[in-house]
């Protein structure tokens, strides 16, 4: 598979704006069990609004999470499988709407150029599932090596991968260490759907733990499945620096969704809004991104159906400039 051009947008803090509480140790996945069709209008949203893939909200979704809260293995595997047929309901409510209106896209040109949808399962952290913020922090103790990093990821690996999505995010990977296991995991399992591997900055040149961007981008190039590297969840000012870092080491294509430039405080589970870019101030940085070589571009936390709105825009208007 080769990714181009394409993007996309994964939904919590869409969630949000319709009025969820997300603040709970499932954070979004949470909504998996309170309201799956809440998710499902989100993904909605953002395919109406030009997305071409669409991310799970299996982020949070993990079956040790679930354990804690009283949830079976069972259950909890079925949820991590629903968290994708939820986008994938979404692909097909959305292709037969398309299809219906055809005629009148037709008329005005607006779906000729449609890429196929991509539904893509996520896979936040383990700092993710620690609930207190770890993700963007990548300390996580002596005690955590690359083995208990597989221990704690290899079956809702195995889960995702036998779900349905045509491919798997390991989103907002803090350190080498976890980048390290994913990919002796992919291996080792033997996982047949393709990867991407995608981090995140709070300095453009590290990853949040301090570990080299060009080390972690070199892991996911060795791995047979990844499809494409990238970074999400940082601030769009350090986005396009580690474009160039990370293409030094790869000719995997390069992958981009940056946060709104928010900062999350994880005791409060709340998004400060002090150091946030303005939707229009996020769009500007898309050419140089795509100039600094990135192959595809969206949004993670805090961005909206809009911010997808306008990239798309700018990103048609760009390929019709050739
Ligand atoms: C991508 S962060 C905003 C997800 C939530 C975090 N892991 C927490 O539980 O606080
Ligand atoms: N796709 C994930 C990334 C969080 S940083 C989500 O939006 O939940
Ligand atoms: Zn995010």
């Amino acid at each position: 598979m080769y990714l181009h051009g394409e993007i996309y947008r994964s939904v919590p803090t869409e969630l949000e704006r319709h009025g969820a509480d997300l603040n709970d140790p499932l954070w979004s996945a949470k909504c998996l069990i309170s309201s799956p069709h809440l998710i499902r209008r989100v993904h909605l949203d953002y395919l109406e609004a030009g997305a071409n893939i669409i991310i799970s909200a299996s982020y949070q979704a993990t079956l040790q999470g679930f354990e804690a809260k009283g949830i079976s293995k069972e259950e909890g595997e079925a949820l991590l499988k629903r968290s994708v047929e939820i986008a994938c309901e979404a692909r097909n409510i959305y292709n037969d709407r398309a299809a219906k209106g055809s005629w009148d896209d037709f008329d005005n040109g607006s779906n000729l150029n449609r890429k196929p949808i991509l539904v893509v399962a996520s896979v936040g952290s383990y700092g993710a599932y620690l609930a207190d913020g770890s993700e963007y922090s990548g300390i996580y103790g002596d005690a955590i090596m690359v083995k208990t990093l597989k221990d704690f990821h290899r079956r809702r690996i195995q889960v995702l991968a036998n779900s349905g999505a045509d491919l798997i995010a390991f989103e907002t990977t803090p350190n080498k260490m976890e980048a390290q296991a994913y990919a002796e995991l992919l291996e080792e399992e033997d996982i047949n759907i393709p990867a991407w591997f995608s981090f995140s900055s709070k300095d453009g040149t590290n990853v949040v733990s301090g570990d080299s961007m060009v080390e972690c981008a070199s892991i996911a190039d060795s791995c047979k499945q990844v499809v494409g590297i990238g970074i999400n969840c940082t601030p769009p000012r350090y986005i396009q620096g580690l474009i160039q870092s990370i293409r030094k080491v790869t000719s995997k294509p390069v992958l981009v969704y940056p946060n709104s430039g928010e900062t999350y405080d994880s005791e409060r589970k709340e998004w400060v809004a002090t150091t946030g870019v303005a939707e229009e101030d996020f769009v500007s940085y898309v050419d140089k991104w795509c100039d600094a070589g990135a192959s595809l571009v969206g949004g993670c936390c805090r961005t909206t159906p809009n911010t997808i709105r306008a990239i798309s825009k700018l990103l048609s208007s760009r390929a019709h400039k050739g």
